[in-house]
């Protein structure tokens, strides 16, 4: 399918760059681009290049189209319900964006890492025909190879942060079950300008890798106290450090403020689809620094004065599985149950 012309993001409006970093460099290992990753991710943030994605990308967004065109009815037999659980059909309105519980306009599909990996088997739960019609062409091959290209980044980070070889790929082994999954997001066209589709929040797991047609996410840089547009570069990949290797790391890596609103100028009259794949431990993974395995990682760790840090030693199932539930309207009581959903961003935003 064709990708639709678009209005180009506008000129006039607040934006923070992001370092371009060319993943075909970084693959075959050039030392520069190594260095330029580790400078933007401990930095302003960074997209790749060249990443090889861009036909499954399109795919998904073509499976999101479908998957969105079929009766309510039908979407809400594959709804991710309220215990949780992020995988399957989430419909506009079922997550607050805020504190005091206005309602998401977003809805997606969610794919589990397991359900790609295990098919033909289910490993996970049941999807829409719209997404098994296109797991071998599409959906499989994209989750494949995102995930390669976040171990890629991970191991990178294992370098930089002084740990032993391999240590972030082993909290991310393929053989236990985590919360990675693929995304694919609808925001509809002509929305109020100022009304929020995804409140402001940090990523859950490790690594996201963000693929945007249209304007609408803006970040929050720490020290900056107006939103920032991440301008959408055609055929670039936006990518975001998550919580888990934020806590991981001992704070070196951070992971950043973000939210999505309506596109800015022309683009509003326009769908907003967004693609995401998101790599998060397994799920036994103990969040907190990995001080035992790094000097750099202690001495972060205890410099580190961000009490956000300190996740208890919960596992990245418990954080995940708290954070998903409580942004659940059907399980809201009051603002504490925002409170309850948040993340390092606590504080923050
Ligand atoms: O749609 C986007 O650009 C970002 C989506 C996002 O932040 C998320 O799903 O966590
Ligand atoms: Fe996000």
């Amino acid at each position: 399918m064709p990708v639709p012309a678009l209005p180009p993001f506008p000129d006039d409006v607040p934006t923070h760059p992001l370092l371009i970093i060319d993943y075909e460099q970084l693959k075959a290992g050039n030392p520069d681009e190594i260095d330029r990753l580790w400078g933007a991710a401990t930095g302003l943030g960074f997209c790749l290049k060249n990443h090889g994605v861009q036909n499954e990308v399109d795919g998904m967004f073509e499976m999101g189209e479908a998957t969105m065109k079929l009766p309510m009815g039908e979407k809400m037999k594959y709804e991710q319900g309220d215990e949780g659980t992020s995988f399957g059909y989430k419909a506009a309105g079922a997550n607050a964006v805020d504190a005091s519980g206005t309602l998401d306009t977003v809805e997606f599909i969610n794919i589990a890492k397991d359900d790609a990996f295990a098919w033909p088997k289910t490993a996970r739960r049941a999807y829409p025909p719209t997404v098994n019609e296109r797991m071998d062409s599409t959906v499989v091959p994209f989750i494949k190879k995102s995930t390669e290209i976040n171990t890629t980044l991970l191991n990178v980070f294992n370098a930089k942060l002084g740990l032993p070889d391999g240590e972030l790929a082993k909290r991310h082994p393929d053989y236990e079950f985590s919360g990675s999954e693929a995304r694919t997001i609808k925001n509809p066209k002509n929305m109020p300008k100022e009304r929020t589709a995804i409140g402001a929040h940090t990523d859950f797991g490790s690594l996201s890798f963000l693929h945007n047609r249209l304007g609408g996410l803006q970040v929050l840089p720490p020290g900056v106290d107006e939103w920032q547009y991440v301008r959408p570069i055609s055929g670039h990949a936006i990518c975001n450090v998550g919580d888990a290797l934020a806590v991981l790391s001992g704070g070196i890596l951070h992971s950043n403020i973000h939210r999505v609103i309506p596109p800015p100028g022309a683009q509003a009259n326009y769908e907003r689809w967004s693609q995401v794949f998101f790599t998060r431990p397994g799920d036994s993974t103990i969040l907190e620094p990995l001080s035992s395995l790094s000097p750099v990682v202690a001495e972060a760790a205890k410099n580190n004065t961000d009490k956000q840090l300190d996740t208890g030693g919960v596992t990245a199932n418990e954080w995940f599985t708290r954070r998903i539930k409580n942004q659940r309207i059907k399980n809201r009581k009051g603002p504490e149950t925002w409170e309850a959903s948040r993340g390092t961003e606590q504080g923050r935003a």
